[in-house]
């Protein structure tokens, strides 16, 4: 009997453990399933952000020759009038840039969005060029971004004189040369001579509220002499126009300097005529910088999404530039950053809850996003560590990270493409794209709606030119490769044959270097 109970529970058991355990089974599977489909399903809301994202940023070559247009009919708006356009085109007074026969020692200091520069050069006019350069560079103390004027013309003063103390033996006056500096400052500035100009407004992650309206060189000048030294402020330029100059010293093609760093901008050799603004005597060479501050540039063919709408309602300037905030390295990490949120918060791309961290502006910095963008690993390893170690995500798949690249990718793609808009705008202003002898371009009711009653069609006087170099600089440029290469397969898109006649040269540190130039020839001292 027992045998037979044995036999029969062991086999009820087993019938009853199997039922079980197939019931197990089942429930396990039915959990697994319901995972799968939960993972497929947070996968499938995910691309679909994705896609809407990327049609949103979508710029095909049409688009894109609005945007071209619209820069160079802008840029005509800026000229006529204070206020004509977002674009504020601001006259530097540079109306010779270097030509190689500068002499002498001269110092130049550079703030620029994220670093502050100070630089030394002896220049040996043409058979000598530059001598010896010394530079040293040291990151911008946050706390000095939002604090008073005083403390951060102090700062930069304090930074010049000790690099001046430590001058030694190979750098040396002529007789009777003071020292005298070149002072690029990358903010908006209203000049009102060569080397003096008012701040108009803090960009990027400055706020020093009352530095706004103070004339700059005069500010500095007093930090300076605060600590007892006295050094000439020879020239103000914004960091575009010391990268133009650099590059124009070595190159005498060089008509356009862009910056594509923390911020972004880019200024040009007008034909001073065309600056209808300017009150000014025209000067003898026909010529003047422009400063752009192309940052601030605004059309209706920009493609804006609600990532740019809360990105700017959240940035320290609500409502102006914009197009630098689409393009330049303070902001496309950023962009990036607030789509995963959205794909975090309704597709779980990164489990629950949403990493904290993630909703934190500026929490991913371009670089780490250049990293994640270049990673060329099958598992894309890169990936999964800049998201551990930024946000501390971990166990992503591989299918996740892919959508975490192509989210780069498209905000790579959109500021690049923008960014060569906005080079081709100016060869276009300026004749220099290889288009029509002379033109007008129509203002669409947009553009004219939001200026002052302009006529609706912008004469635009081109020339065909010869050869045309552009002078850039800035990290992003400098060490974004994809965003670089996708910019000069725009360039190359918009302007076609053209385009043999367009050379983007990197103009490294151009700015510091190209400061001391123009101190050299504003200088008060004339070393012949
Ligand atoms: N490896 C990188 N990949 C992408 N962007 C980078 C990289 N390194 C620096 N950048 C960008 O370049 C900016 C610094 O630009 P830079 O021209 O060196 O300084 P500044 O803007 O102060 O003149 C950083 O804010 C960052 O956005
Ligand atoms: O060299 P940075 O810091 O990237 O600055 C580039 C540009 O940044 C913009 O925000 C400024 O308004 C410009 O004046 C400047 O040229």
């Amino acid at each position: 009997m027992a045998d037979a109970f044995k036999a029969r529970y062991s086999s009820g058991a087993q019938i009853r453990t199997g039922k079980i355990r197939s019931a197990a089974a089942c429930a396990a599977a039915a959990v697994i399933v319901s995972r799968r489909l939960k993972v497929r399903s947070q996968k499938c809301t995910a691309r679909k952000i994705l896609l809407e994202f990327q049609e949103a940023c979508y710029t095909p070559l049409a688009r894109l020759r609005q945007v071209v247009d619209a820069m160079a009919v802008e840029m005509h708006a800026g000229l006529v009038s204070e206020g004509g356009s977002k674009l504020k085109m601001l006259p530097t007074y540079i109306d010779r840039l270097p030509d190689g026969h500068e002499r002498g020692l001269y110092y130049a200091v550079d703030l620029g969005g994220t670093n502050f520069r100070v630089l030394r050069v002896q220049l040996g006019g043409l058979e000598g060029r530059v001598i010896k350069q010394e530079y040293e560079e040291v990151a911008i103390p946050p706390e000095l971004m939002l604090g008073t004027s005083e403390q951060l013309f102090d700062f930069i003063a304090k930074e010049l004189v000790s690099f001046v103390a430590r001058e030694g033996q190979d750098f040396r006056l002529h007789a009777g040369q003071n020292r005298e500096i070149g002072f690029t400052f990358s903010f908006p500035v209203k000049q009102t001579a060569v080397n003096s100009g008012t701040l108009l407004q803090w960009t990027k992650g400055f706020k020093v509220n009352d530095a706004v309206g103070e004339d700059v060189v005069a500010a500095l000048q007093r930090g300076i002499e605060r600590r007892g030294y006295k050094m000439r402020i020879a020239a103000l330029v914004n960091d575009t126009v010391g990268t133009l100059a650099g590059g124009r010293y070595w190159n005498n093609d060089v008509m356009i300097g862009v910056i594509l760093g923390t911020g972004t901008n880019a200024c040009y050799v007008e034909r001073a005529e065309a600056v209808s603004k300017w009150a000014g005597d025209i000067p003898k060479s026909g010529e003047m910088v422009i400063n752009m501050e192309w940052g601030n540039f605004w059309s209706s063919h920009l493609p804006r999404t609600y990532v740019d709408e809360s990105l700017d309602n959240e940035s320290l300037n609500p409502g102006e530039y914009g197009f630098e905030k689409m393009i330049s390295g303070m902001y496309l990490g950023d962009c990036v950053r607030r789509v995963l949120v959205r794909m975090a918060q309704e597709a779980c791309i990164f489990g629950t809850p949403v990493p904290h961290k993630l909703l934190e502006a500026f929490s991913l910095m371009t670089p780490d996003m250049s990293k994640m963008h270049h990673d060329d690993s099958s598992d894309l390893k890169v990936v999964a560590e800049v998201l551990k170690r930024v946000y501390g995500i971990q166990n992503t798949t591989v299918g996740i990270r892919k959508i975490v690249v192509a989210v780069c990718d498209t905000v790579c793609q959109r500021g690049a493409r923008l960014a060569a808009a906005g080079i081709v705008g100016i060869l276009k202003k300026i004749g220099r794209d290889g288009s029509a002898a002379n033109g007008v371009i129509k203002r669409n009711t947009f553009e004219q709606s939001d200026m002052n009653g302009f006529h609706d069609e912008v004469p635009v006087h081109y020339t065909s030119g010869g050869r045309t170099v552009v002078a850039m600089d800035g990290g992003l440029y400098e060490h974004y490769t994809k965003f670089r290469n996708y910019m000069q397969e725009a360039v190359v898109e918009l302007l076609g044959e053209g385009s043999k006649n367009v050379v983007i040269e990197l103009s490294k540190d151009g700015s510091g270097i190209g400061a001391a130039l123009l101190a050299a020839s504003h200088a008060e001292y004339v070393i012949s």
